[in-house]
């Protein structure tokens, strides 16, 4: 007899954005849209506010409520307001615990992945929270005496199109001198692991992209690419991963070029998410490479100028619910 698998956890995040409806309108959907049981990590109350709000019915429950007729909910309390596009510091305590929980329980496998719903950074910060997003959260959450410390690797991934920023939230006058051989090699190892390991690809193929406009054009328009690029792509090959590159990354991103990678490693934040948002937005999904979890999150952010509205797409959310159900034994 099969066993059963252990629910997704899924995180609030920021109650005034439009996490909460997506989350609260894929449940209502479960059965049509056949999802895997998953507890949500965030207050009830709250939930139950932006519920009316929506016009959404839904029984709330505890962790180990049944799917089928109740939202099983690890309830966090706190003061959370139901102010939907006007965010408050006050809950970022409940947001920040909420992911904290989910992050524990998935690491002692009492739910079996994390799907995060969008946070607001600048919130966050005023409440405290000193990490530059989710994905760096996330990593010292999984820093416990049983797991290392870990490189955090973002990744935005679509069916086909996957692309990987070297540098993550961080001010661009900084990203030259974070683009160093070394990152790209131990970056570039992650990706190849995970891409073998956690999407079942044998032999992945991995597009790296220069810094500067035409790749540094021989040099003539910056040196990254002769000095640290190139050498580093050169040593990842000689340990046998199937790297290629730097390209320059107004063409490694033309679809045609970027399908021959499984892959594609750009240096920067906006480098790496503008081509996946512009051919991709509703259907992309945040991945966390690098963790003793598996996370995910879907592409988009807080929307506050939807959130509470009932208006919106739930298809990034949906696909980073079913990325994280086939990421860890779902269908
Ligand atoms: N996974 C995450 O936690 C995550 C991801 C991205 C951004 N953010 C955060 O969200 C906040 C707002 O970021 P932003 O304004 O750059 O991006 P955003 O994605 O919140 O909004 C950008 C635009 O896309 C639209 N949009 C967003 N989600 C949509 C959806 N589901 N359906 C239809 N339209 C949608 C919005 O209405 C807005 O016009 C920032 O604090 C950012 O850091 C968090
Ligand atoms: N950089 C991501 C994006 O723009 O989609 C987003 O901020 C998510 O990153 P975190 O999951 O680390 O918050």
């Amino acid at each position: 007899m099969a066993v059963a698998l252990a629910p997704l956890a899924l995180s609030m995040g920021e109650p005034s954005g439009i996490g909460p409806d997506l989350i609260l309108r894929l449940f209502s959907q479960r059965a049509e849209l056949r999802l895997p049981p998953f507890v949500v990590y965030g207050n009830v109350p709250f939930l139950r506010a932006r519920a009316a709000r929506l016009g959404i019915e839904v029984a709330f429950g505890t962790p180990d409520a049944d799917f089928a007729t109740t939202l099983p909910v690890l309830d966090i309390d706190g003061m959370v307001p139901d102010n939907p596009g006007a965010p408050t510091a006050l809950s970022g305590k409940v947001v920040m615990e909420a992911i904290a929980r989910a992050v524990a329980d998935t690491l002692r496998g009492a739910t079996r992945g994390l799907v995060t719903a969008p946070i607001h950074k600048g919130v966050l910060y005023s409440a405290g929270f000193k990490y530059p997003g989710h994905t760096e959260y996330l990593a010292a959450l999984c820093a416990t005496p049983g797991n290392a410390p870990r490189l955090p690797v973002m990744m935005l991934a679509h069916e086909e199109l996957r692309t990987i920023p070297l540098t993550i939230h961080v001010p661009l006058h900084e990203v030259p001198g974070l683009v160093t051989t070394d990152l790209i090699l131990k970056t570039t190892r992650i990706v190849a692991h995970d891409l073998r390991n956690r999407f079942g690809i044998a032999e992945p193929r991995i597009g790296i992209a220069g810094l500067n406009p035409h790749a540094g054009e021989g040099g003539t328009i910056g040196r990254q690419e002769v000095d640290i690029i190139g050498p580093a792509v050169a040593a990842l090959v000689h340990e046998g991963i199937a790297a290629e590159g730097p390209f320059p990354a107004d063409t490694l991103f033309f679809p045609a070029h970027w399908r021959q990678y499984d892959a594609v490693i750009a240096m920067y934040h906006d480098q790496a998410l503008i081509p996946i948002k512009t051919v991709a937005f509703d259907e992309a999904v945040n991945v966390t490479l690098g963790l003793p979890i598996v996370r995910t999150s879907p592409d988009h952010g807080t929307a506050f100028d939807l959130a509470g509205s009932g208006k919106g797409s739930h298809a990034s959310f949906l696909a980073a619910i079913r990325l994280a159900d086939k990421m860890t034994g779902g269908a």
